[in-house]
């Protein structure tokens, strides 16, 4: 009785229902010195019996087949106590004959119905021995209680875990809950500075909402003008490199050496002209973002270093001998087709596939008119804002002619023209027709697709822009200067210097 006790005792303490039903079946076997015991499970579905061997094998049988004992011991509640040679009349069930033979080979199997079987717990306990030692276990009150006491702990346990697991998927359900909210947020923040509700344009936002959220390269593709550079921003702005710099380069605005001197920094007299030790871009970078854009106009032999900065995230500046670490994540853009550039053997493919972990698309504008409105609507605001102004809305002309363009400078080209617009219309008024119409002509002057595409000096093609527009408001006012200058929203002072420059007589 009192190794009982000792036992039971053992039992109670267990938290795992594995390790209980293994010291279970190991106390029994030797306490009672018998040849082999094992537990037999009802299954979730409560139709089957299963039995996992120490092998892992399986064996299984429907609570209904009555052709095994473990069906009549379930269904009367009493335990069976089965001598070798009747085990010879249960051999018709495959998974019995196997399991008899494999364990009480020549003795007595003493089957135990388990009080308060339900599903997926222990129901039977099958024990193979000596007939004698069986037969009087079989009726000891110990051993029933032993029984019970396992019984109910395996209960208890599986309540416990029942409780641990709707704990657990509760928090998991918070923590879910926790991002949709955040993910909502981040979404929302993003209507300050990337405009746009089409649902093109809130496809792009969900990418860099998901793209801000893990440390991946995010590639953005686009036309000129589409917003590549807002949208690198924003996605520095949500994501927890916003606590590090925003780094911006134009790889095909400055001369190949100078780019890699930039990116990769230099030490004294690494060059002639090198003075002093110049942080490039990449170690301003750490802790950021890193934006390169026209990413496909990188020469080769920097884009080799560039792959070696992503995958060891260590770099030597020009001339330096020690190796430096930066952590940040690079935003990559282009306007052209990259792959194309990797089948010309123009762009390394290694590189290509390490920058487009996280692609994203932006739409040109012509696809997506539905966002003109609140666009201009934007741009308006910021020029009153800047300005001091007061200039209305576009009148709903306007808007309708807007809406009939295929802005081939994208964003920025609608940008240019309702900021010019909005220079000269009076406070008060709102953009007329007429303003729309003579602006999209006169930016049309820069043939905006053609000119980018053919762009070798930038600031040739402004002063030359500038000149077309300046030339054209003179004109529109005779040649006085102060109506010109109100007209474009910049001061005489600015407007004589402008034209003196330009030698715009
Ligand atoms: N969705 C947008 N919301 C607000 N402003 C925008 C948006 N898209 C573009 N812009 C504005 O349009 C102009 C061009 O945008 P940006 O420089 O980001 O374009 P890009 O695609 O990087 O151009 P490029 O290919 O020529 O470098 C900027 O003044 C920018 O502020």
């Amino acid at each position: 009785m009192n190794s009982w006790l000792i036992s039971i005792t053992e039992l109670m303490k267990l938290r795992d229902a594995k390790t209980l039903s293994n010291t279970f079946i190991n106390s029994f076997t030797k306490t009672l010195d018998i040849t082999k015991c094992l537990t037999i499970e009802l299954s979730d579905s409560g139709r089957e019996l299963i039995y996992q061997s120490e092998n892992n094998d399986i064996f299984s049988w429907s609570v209904l087949d009555f052709d095994v004992p473990f069906s009549h011991v379930l269904q009367e509640g009493r335990h069976k106590l089965i001598p070798q040679s009747d085990l010879a009349y249960w051999q018709n069930n495959q998974d019995f004959k196997i399991l008899i033979s494999s364990l009480g080979n020549g003795e007595t199997c003493l089957i135990y119905p388990l009080p308060c079987a339900k599903e997926s717990s222990p129901s039977l306990i099958v024990i193979f021995g000596d007939a004698i030692k069986l037969g009087q276990v079989a009726v000891a009150p110990e051993f029933k209680l032993y029984i019970e006491a396992y019984a109910t702990q395996w209960e208890l346990l599986k309540d416990l875990k029942k409780v641990g697991l709707e704990k657990e998927s509760l928090s998991e359900t918070l923590t879910t809950e926790r991002q949709v909210n955040q993910r909502g947020k981040k979404l929302l923040s993003l209507s300050t500075s990337l405009i746009g509700n089409s649902s093109a344009m809130l496809d792009v936002k969900k990418k860099i909402v998901v793209a801000a959220e893990s440390p991946l390269s995010v590639m953005i593709h686009g036309e000129t003008g589409t917003g590549k550079e807002v949208a690198a921003k924003a996605i520095h702005q949500i994501s927890d490199y916003n606590k590090g710099q925003f780094v911006a380069i134009n790889c095909s605005a400055i001369p190949e050496n100078l780019l890699e001197s930039e990116l990769f920094g230099y030490e004294k007299g690494a060059f002639s002209g090198a003075n002093s030790y110049h942080a490039g871009l990449i170690e301003q970078a750490d802790g950021g973002s890193l934006f390169l854009d026209e990413i496909g106009d990188m020469p080769t032999h920097l884009q080799s270093k560039l792959l070696r900065v992503l995958e060891t995230k260590s770099f030597r500046p020009l001339g330096g001998k020690k190796e430096l670490t930066s952590n940040f994540r690079l935003i990559s853009a282009t306007h052209i087709n990259l792959k194309e550039k990797v089948k010309s053997k123009e762009f390394r493919p290694d590189l290509y596939y390490r920058l487009m972990q996280c692609p994203i698309l932006l739409p040109a504008l012509k696809d997506r008119k539905e966002d003109l409105e609140l666009l201009s609507e934007y741009f308006i605001d910021q020029y009153n804002e800047s300005y001091q102004r007061d200039v209305g809305f576009l009148t709903k002309q306007s808007l309708e002619y807007l809406k009939k363009m295929d802005f081939s400078g994208n964003v920025r080209e609608l940008k240019s023209m309702i900021e010019l617009s909005c220079s000269q219309v009076e406070d008060g008024q709102p953009i007329a027709l007429s303003y729309i119409s003579d602006n999209s002509n006169a930016l049309s002057l820069f043939d905006f697709n053609e000119s980018v595409n053919h762009i070798g000096n930038l600031t040739e093609i402004l002063d030359d822009f500038e000149f077309k527009v300046i030339q054209e408001r003179l004109n529109k006012h005779s040649g006085n200067k102060t109506k010109a200058a109100k007209s474009l929203g910049i001061p005489l002072r600015t407007l004589t210097y402008k034209c003196q420059k330009l030698e715009i007589s």
